[in-house]
């Protein structure tokens, strides 16, 4: 037997765990937990979400019948008895590998309950022994859900959240009780990395204020036995699978979906192919850019008497055993250094499908790259610049990725704004092998590629551009390609230079693919990529792994695990993204509006909340009050019809789907550097891919339904601002909400998400000064007749989106979820002949010109004065 280095996860991450467990509970954290709220200024009448009924509301409504399930409920994990009666013994039924059904029974034969344990029914758990020192235990385990609720104000709290991550998936982390789950892929993972189920049963038991129940623990063992006896890999452009042990092999090609898939080569035909090569080893690896090896050590002072040492790898007596547990770096494994590794071929149109029944069959398929042992490929010559300095949670969220020395595909998810990229980018110099990265748009290629040149020292020429516009190869052997999912996944015939290009692209192996904005591409076109696209290791970035319609758990077998999911709270308060204050401001139509939303149809009832005039004369205060505090400001309105109604009356610029590139940058130019343009209206087309430090806060004033993702995406426009490391800093996210209206439900459908990730939503009801605001609009019922007249004028079409042109666009277009995609229609609609010809209570009135084109008028000026101040 030897001892090796070993898993990552029991490295740095949650080596903190084993140093708290060794000093011991402390008492009661005594951090401020008040939520610091900064709306004093404002009449908050409510404080809770809870404060409405949303029963009045129509359920069945197409736009909001995706269910609101967060991903951990999605996945597969150990299903609950359904039997409700609190007394009967617990019965939980899991699946394995083998679609083999067990019974657990829980609870004690003699638990009868008393006289209330009925009324708890499946939540009845006073039959579990409570640890005597419970107290100091941060966690509570639901033995029949799998789920597992930490006291986010333990003074272990921080470590046990690191080592929650690891083994489980976050579903909510509120101020005080973060709730995780326990779901299979969250296993697969943690074994994956090196954590043994025995390990991880141990430190549950360790972290749990009572023992933790047997059904958990067998579940535990049951879906982690197959984890790791199986690998994928991609040699000389074939794909095989491959095992140390031949029996196994063979049980697979038992089975009829993944023995049809194999490639029958002479020789194999009744036995798997045994290639005598040694299994791959895990040694030191460093990750680029932070002089670490991925234990978290750091590599020069491996032998030295400070940092993360490794040390003893067997605990000596049990007290030593949690953090030993929690912060191994050295396990027992098999001697398999001379083991052979028996494989099969598949062909690589049949990649997925084999995963997929892998994936069904509870066979995880490590997709691992030994990168440093591969001589076939190219080596790219790229490393970070000196001055690049990655953030503490970009290492962590890379050292799950590089946790054993090779690259582990899987999605890493950080907040928006919290440098994605930066991490991406890092993989590929730790990888140094040719490259791939696949955006949403166009515009992200850019992006990338600038990123690229800016933080790494690769050289101009080896990073080619492959998009409608530009298509270019990389000088040399390996080198980098930026392009869009839909270039590569395009199945039409091409163009002569494109077709060239992609032959090339196909034609060679690549280290290493990033996938940018995952949650956003349809799962067809990540198959027809990975159809056409050989690669090792596979990264996908994104910020919100939520999605309303049920692909989300594709991602797993097409991409790999989620490996790191950061907390957007500790992240805030540690200052790397913005801390933001959320509201939703609760308009009341007015009762001219209320009347016609009434009988409207769906479509005029969405353009009547919309332009309730109480909701503009509440955006025209919120921009008044936070241009005088010196706030930069975006608008986001998803309704071009709302969008420039409101820009023009306020004489402020806006940007939508139509509005051409030239302008666009213009407008964007001025709300960065001109101190009068302090506010500027998006359409959707602002949701991602845009940059502007400078915005400090945001208005909704309509939006996509009950998306949760697009109210992130829209916080993410503020996260990163330039001021957030300013004393006492807050940004603002204020989303305004017709109230009485189906808006009011798509609101707190959409802020599922953030309300997850912790932030609380303040409800306004009453903005104070409004009343007393000098050229409040709308004040009269006049205008506010001629407002409603201009609205039902509208044709129904007005009441739809912005079709965008970006990353939700391109969703549309390749059909996800997005419902304003499709081509100009007919326009017809019905209205009096008095109505026609403006005569019912209408005063003509003129329209402020244009901000977008006084901007262009005075662009000369701007940049005059722009260059004057650099
Ligand atoms: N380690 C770092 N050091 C300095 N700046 C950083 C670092 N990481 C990220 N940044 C900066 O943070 C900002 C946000 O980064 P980036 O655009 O990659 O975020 P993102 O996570 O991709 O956001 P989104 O999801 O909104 O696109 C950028 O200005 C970037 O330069």
């Amino acid at each position: 037997m030897s001892k090796r280095a070993g898993s990552s996860v029991a490295s740095t991450t949650i080596k903190r765990a084993r140093r708290a467990a060794a000093s011991g509970p402390t008492g009661a954290a005594d951090e401020d937990l008040s939520d610091g709220s900064n709306f004093d200024d404002y009449d908050i009448a409510a404080y809770s979400d809870d404060n409405y009924d949303e029963a009045g509301f129509d359920d069945n409504d197409e736009a909001f019948a995706a269910p609101r399930k967060s991903l951990a409920l999605r996945s597969k994990r150990p299903a609950a008895s359904k039997r409700s009666d609190s007394t009967a013994p617990v019965k939980t039924r899991i699946t394995d590998g083998l679609n083999e059904e067990h019974d657990f029974d829980d609870r004690p034969a003699e638990f009868r309950g008393d006289s209330v344990s009925h009324l708890f029914q499946r939540f009845e758990h006073s039959w579990l022994d409570l640890k005597p020192d419970h107290d100091s235990r941060p966690l509570w385990i639901d033995p029949k859900s799998a789920k597992i609720y930490m006291e986010a104000f333990s003074p272990l709290a921080e470590q046990a959240e690191d080592f929650l991550i690891a083994i489980a998936e976050p579903v909510s982390r509120p101020s005080h009780i973060h709730e995780y789950a326990l779901t299979e892929n969250a296993m697969h993972a943690a074994v994956s990395v090196g954590l043994q189920p025995n390990d991880i049963i141990t430190v549950l038991n360790r972290l749990s204020k009572f023992t933790i129940p047997k059904s958990i623990v067998q579940w535990i063992t049951e879906v982690t036995k197959a984890v790791g006896k199986v690998r994928l890999v991609l040699k000389g452009n074939r794909y095989y699978v491959e095992s140390t042990t031949a029996d196994f092999l063979q049980s697979m090609l038992q089975d009829p979906q993944i023995g049809s898939c194999r490639i029958q080569t002479e020789g194999t035909a009744a036995d798997v192919a045994v290639v005598k090569e040694r299994a791959p080893r895990m040694e030191g690896l460093v990750i680029a850019g932070t002089g670490k090896d991925k234990t978290g050590a750091k590599t020069e002072e491996k032998d030295g008497a400070e940092g993360d040492k490794v040390e003893d790898v067997q605990p000596k007596n049990d007290d030593d055993l949690f953090t030993s547990i929690v912060g191994i770096d050295e396990v027992d494994v098999e001697e398999d250094d001379e083991d052979a590794v028996h494989s099969f071929e598949i062909p690589a149109d049949k990649l997925e499908q084999v995963k997929r029944r892998m994936f069904e069959l509870n066979i995880p398929a490590l997709e691992e790259y030994d990168f440093r042992n591969d001589k076939l490929n190219a080596d790219l010559d790229i490393d970070l610049k000196p001055s690049t300095q990655i953030r503490p949670y970009q290492e962590k969220s890379l050292s799950k990725m590089f946790g054993n020395g090779r690259a582990r595909s899987g999605i890493i998810v950080l907040p928006c704004g919290a440098g994605k990229t930066l991490v991406g980018i890092t993989a590929a110099c730790t990888i140094k092998k040719s490259c791939l990265v696949l955006c949403t748009s166009s515009v992200s290629v850019m992006q990338w590629r600038a990123e690229f040149l800016k933080w790494s020292n690769v050289k101009p020429s080896s990073i080619a551009v492959f998009t409608s516009d530009t298509k270019d190869k990389f000088e040399g052997d390996a080198g980098i390609v930026v392009s869009t999912y839909s270039m590569v996944a395009q199945r039409n015939k091409r163009a002569y230079d494109a077709q060239k290009i992609m032959e090339w692209m196909q034609n060679r192996e690549w280290g290493f693919v990033l996938l940018d904005e995952v949650h956003v591409v349809p799962a067809n076109m990540f198959r027809k990529v990975m159809e056409v696209i050989p690669c090792h290791a596979k990264l996908g970035l994104t910020a919100t792994l939520v999605r309303e319609d049920d692909k989300i758990v594709d991602l797993n077998y097409l991409i790999g695990p989620k490996l790191y999911e950061a907390n957007w709270m500790e992240l805030s308060q540690k200052g790397h993204i913005a801390n933001v204050q959320c509201a939703e401001v609760w308009c009341p139509m007015t009762q001219e509006f209320y009347q016609e939303y009434l009988k409207a149809s769906l479509r005029k009832r969405t353009l009547l909340y919309i332009m309730n005039p109480r909701k503009f004369q509440a955006c025209q205060f919120l921009i008044d009050y936070h241009e005088k505090r010196g706030d930069k400001i975006i608008v986001f309105s998803d309704n071009v019809y709302a969008l420039k109604a409101y820009a023009l009356k306020l004489g402020k610029a806006f940007i939508f789907g139509g509005t051409p590139q030239q302008e666009r940058l213009r407008i964007l130019e001025n709300f960065q550097h001109n101190e009068l343009v302090n506010t500027i209206f998006l359409s959707k087309v602002g949701d991602t891919s845009i940059d502007l430090p400078e915005a400090t806060c945001l208005i909704q004033i309509s939006s996509h339904y009950g998306s949760r993702r697009q109210e992130a995406q829209r916080l993410g426009r503020i996260l990163r601002a330039k001021r957030r490391n300013d004393e006492g800093f807050n940004a603002f996210f204020y989303s305004l909400v017709s109230k009485d209206t189906q808006e009011m439900y798509y609101s707190s459908k959409r802020q599922a998400f953030l309300v997850d990730q912790g932030y609380s939503f303040k409800v306004i009801t009453h903005l104070q000064g409004i009343e007393s605001m000098p050229s409040i609009a709308y004040n009269t019922l006049a205008e506010r007749r001629e407002l409603l007249q201009e609205v039902l004028l509208q044709n129904e079409e007005a009441g739809e989106e912005d079709i965008g042109d970006d990353a939700d666009d391109f969703v549309g277009r390749t059909g996800g979820m997005h419902r304003a995609g499709a081509g100009p229609k007919a326009k017809r609609f019905a209205a009096s002949l008095t109505s026609l010809a403006g005569a019912d209570d209408m005063a003509y009135k003129e329209y402020n010109k244009s901000v977008n084109k006084t901007l262009t008028s005075k662009k000369q000026d701007l940049v005059g004065r722009m260059l004057k101040r650099r």
